[in-house]
């Protein structure tokens, strides 16, 4: 599929698949090579196999980062890496006038989108989308993020005391620690695995500085609190206080150490998150005070004893017992909250008739209860987190947004749950499509440009068939939701089935006796069990448990209850807004910020399911790649950007615009960087496409580069490339005629660059360096140099200057041959002409603007690509 990529490519052509895999054997021959490949957009062919061997060569000597083209490949190494993100390197990067030419780095994504802030270029506002399986190192990825804005933007002390400005920084990574201990938990796959999804707003004021932050989080897994998988755990914060309690508040909590909890299971196993005094402190820095932590931390106890209730039909003294302490510790009286969780109360007309519940009922409803109050504590600290670290609207005035989100998932059992994780992951995709994939292909038709680059994935009809409107899963979920009776899972597939069957991405295994349906998505297809599903979708929270709650004497869930029940008027215990109506919503708006912001994309992969230290299996991580879709990622960017380094690019364009002999273009070939020649050997021999396709498409590349990079000096300059596009495509042309060769024995070298500055609309103002210097500033000079009539202004001394410069050259000033040979290169004239008033017009070989360069004195006048006027302003 990603083979199939240009339109007019012989596909029939008998040995290409042959050749493809002598071609990715020739690649992988140079083993002790393949760990240098810093963009997987270099590597040659871009297969799964190729791009997996690099991966892995790189972890093998310790690189974890990667490009992707547009997106960061970040690989796990599953121990303390000494050094990576130190203050040290954090500075380097964050001074670097070119941080991207560094090592990849998360730093470097976390730079980019900083520096785009400062440039003030709309999107003004970013986003770092991380995304990655359960451990695949997501949250560390954004808790590095963090603490990089922390460091790097952090206030000086002229802005404000240096009081306010720790406590600000302080206090945003503060919310760390809390979150994960109420939000995280140890599973199979990760020992400190976030069990809800984030996207945190960190809020920069006019200079850049960071002076608040938000909080959004999504679908707490709320269910861990009940019911905890085989050898998983139930959330950090019960054990950090089970292990971490003082005698006296041990005797507070009604917890003994000998204590078993139903709902604690695998207390013994330790993880490195068991810290209570880290949480209490992270508390007591966002200003909850003791008394609030008292109370947040006896409503936490008070659910582990619910937990040992059990309803059996005797009067058993134990549940008694433990339904006292529990409704000590909540501070409801123990009759009455005996009777909500026995006694269901119905409406009949205006009467209420009183119903006790079954043994199973009865344990629905105190799992109900406590997962209520478990939810609306996370919702509350997540409320008291923003109030403490949310800037007021005055103070900022953009955002760099972080979004840690939950992995695509696929177990053996899915339900709800994992239909709205995969489901959000969906949207994200989508929008990483929409972002990157389309839009650069739809440039490339409103330029006209006649092919299509990569028949990717369009996600629509899978959104569709889970979201679409009027009919899809969630919507015939909703209904069943709403219906006044209890679900059938079997009649609700038939339902299903009977609707939906005209999706494509919905299937059912006839001969599978449990009711299900599977979804085709883009990373894989995945079984949805329906028992469940419905009542999960309901959610439903009896009334009496929310009447009894509201009157607690605990001052905070007497607050939250209170809450809950604005939320649901009706009274009637039927939430009205079912799941996945709030997941839906909440993601919309989510997907409406992401869309007002630049995005960056990074996919952590974790490299083994065991988390074993720098240990890299194969067929895990090929799986997370084709996952995220990453090798199809690669592909568009090598195919959007093949000429992704500056100096190709300037090189590229160099022996595009100048006519030269096969022979000379060679020799500029041999000294352009490394991925010209591969983007070269790529389009020309391996992809067959004919030189014109290749003239255009390095063309649109370039074109579509300047575009893209949003950088206000660049614009104008991108601005004279689109004016003078046409022509310039023209000139493009000769390239299609021309014979390329193997280029062998690459150098890589820096390119002598000019380093112009835009002073007025129409005319360009050079700067003046005496030499060429690195590819540093380049694009500027690649504008300049792509744009075929350019005036320079220069002083009449300039003009004398430059004259004494070519007579100090040994340039006569008459017509011939002339070298001009500094110690960096040597430069071929063929001809310099005297011309009237004063002027010199030059014939050159190389871009008539490295001349340009020399004489900045002087007014220029570009005259095709090989010829330049110079002259003296009169
Ligand atoms: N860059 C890194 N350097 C060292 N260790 C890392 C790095 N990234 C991740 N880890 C290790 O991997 C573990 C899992 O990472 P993390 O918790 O970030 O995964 P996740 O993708 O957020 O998982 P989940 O979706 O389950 O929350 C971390 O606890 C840490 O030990």
């Amino acid at each position: 599929q990603v083979e199939g990529l240009i339109q007019n490519v012989d596909f029939s052509h008998p040995s290409l698949n042959d050749s493809l895999e002598g071609e990715i054997q020739a690649f992988l021959i140079n083993e002790d090579q393949l760990h240098t490949y810093d963009d997987l957009t270099k590597v040659n062919p871009v297969t799964p196999t190729t791009v997996l061997k690099c991966l892995q060569a790189r972890y093998s000597v310790k690189v974890f980062y990667t490009h992707a083209g547009c997106t960061l490949v970040a690989l796990n190494p599953f121990q303390p890496v000494p050094d990576l993100y130190s203050l040290d390197v954090m500075k380097e990067y964050h001074y670097a006038s070119q941080p991207q030419e560094f090592k990849p780095h998360i730093f470097i994504v976390a730079e980019e989108a900083y520096r785009n802030v400062q440039g003030q270029l709309e999107p003004v506002n970013q986003s770092l989308v991380v995304s990655g399986e359960s451990g695949a190192g997501k949250t560390w990825t954004s808790r590095c993020l963090m603490k990089y804005y922390a460091t790097v933007a952090a206030s000086s002390s002229v802005m404000k005391s240096q009081d306010t400005v720790e406590r600000i920084e302080r206090r945003v990574l503060d919310s760390n620690p809390i979150m994960e201990a109420f939000g995280n938990a140890c599973t199979l796959r990760n020992n400190n695995s976030s069990r809800f999804g984030k996207y945190i707003q960190l809020q920069l004021d006019r200079c850049q500085l960071l002076v608040g932050a938000s909080v959004q989080t999504y679908l707490l897994e709320k269910t861990r609190v009940t019911c905890q998988p085989a050898n998983e755990r139930n959330f950090h914060i019960f054990y950090q206080m089970m292990k971490g309690a003082t005698d006296q508040q041990r005797k507070e909590w009604m917890m003994s150490q000998d204590q078993c909890f139903a709902w604690l299971p695998n207390s013994e196993k330790t993880v490195e998150e068991d810290c209570f005094d880290e949480t209490v402190e992270a508390m007591v820095h966002l200003g909850i005070h003791a008394e609030r932590q008292q109370q947040i931390f006896r409503i936490l106890a008070g659910i582990l004893q619910l937990g040992n209730v059990s309803f059996s039909s005797s009067t058993d003294e134990s549940q008694t017992y433990f339904l006292q302490r529990a409704a000590e510790l909540l501070c409801v009286p123990a009759e009455e909250l005996q009777t909500c969780l026995r006694v269901r109360t119905l409406k009949a007309g205006k009467q209420n008739v009183l119903k006790p519940c079954s043994q199973a009922e009865c344990s629905v409803r105190r799992d109900c209860l406590a997962k209520l109050i478990y939810a609306q504590l996370f919702e509350w600290i997540v409320t008291f987190i923003n109030n403490s670290i949310c800037a007021d609207k005055s103070t900022w005035c953009n955002f760099i947004g972080v979004l840690d989100v939950y992995g695509f998932e696929c177990f053996q059992i899915n339900n709800l749950e994992q239909l709205c994780i995969n489901y959000a992951n969906e949207k994200l995709q989508q929008h990483f499509v929409a972002h990157y994939l389309r839009a650069q292909q739809e440039e490339y038709v409103s330029e006209g440009l006649q092919w299509s680059f990569v028949k990717y994935q369009d996600n629509q009809s899978c959104l569709d068939l889970i979201e679409g409107s009027p009919i899809s899963v969630f919507s015939l979920l909703n209904e069943e939701s709403r219906l006044n009776r209890a679900s059938d899972a079997k009649m609700f597939r038939v339902r299903l089935e009977k609707e939906l069957s005209d999706n494509g991405n919905i299937s059912w295994d006839k001969f599978s006796k449990v009711p299900h349906f599977t979804v085709a998505h883009y990373a894989g297809r995945v079984n949805y069990q329906i028992e469940g599903m419905v009542e999960k979708n309901k959610d439903p929270v009896p009334a009496e448990l929310i009447n009894l709650f509201e009157k607690s004497d605990n001052p905070l869930l007497q607050e939250i209850f209170a809450d809950k029940k604005t939320e649901n008027p009706t009274n009637r215990g039927l939430s009205k807004v079912t799941v996945v109506s709030k997941f839906k919503n909440s993601l919309e708006n989510l997907m409406k910020i992401l869309h007002t912001t630049t995005p960056h994309y990074t996919r952590c992969i974790k490299p083994n399911p065991d988390c074993k230290p720098l240990t890299f299996k194969k067929e895990e991580v090929i799986m997370q790649l084709e996952a995220c879709g990453i090798v199809e990622t690669i592909h568009i960017s090598a195919a959007g950007f093949p000429i992704s380094t500056r100096g190709s690019l300037l090189a590229c364009l160099l022996v595009s615009q100048l006519d030269l002999l096969e022979d000379q273009r060679k020799k500029i070939l041999s000294r352009c960087a490394f991925s010209i020649q591969c983007c070269w050997l790529r389009y020309q021999r391996r992809r067959r496409h004919t030189h014109r396709q290749s003239a255009t498409l390095i063309q649109a590349a370039v074109r579509s580069w300047l575009v893209r990079k949003k950088v206000r000096r660049w614009n104008r300059a991108a601005g004279v490339i689109q004016n003078k596009w046409k022509k310039w495509r023209t000139l493009l042309k000769s390239l299609a005629e021309a014979e390329l060769d193997d280029a062998k024995d690459v150098v890589e070298e820096d390119v002598p660059v000019l380093n112009p500055v835009v002073r007025e609309r129409g005319s360009v103002q050079l700067s003046t360096i005496p030499e060429p210097v690195p590819v540093r500033g380049w694009p500027m000079g690649l504008a300049l140099a792509s744009a075929p009539s350019i005036t320079v202004s220069l002083t009449a001394t300039g003009f004398q200057k430059m004259m004494s410069a070519m007579a100090s050259l040994n340039l006569p000033s008459r017509r011939g041959q002339y070298k001009v040979t500094t110690n960096q290169y040597t430069e071929e004239l063929a001809s310099i002409r005297a011309q009237p008033k004063g002027s010199v017009k030059l014939h050159c070989q190389r871009s008539p603007l490295l001349y340009a360069d020399r004489h900045p004195d002087l007014k220029s006048d570009v005259r095709g690509f090989n010829e330049i006027l110079l002259e003296k302003t009169l």
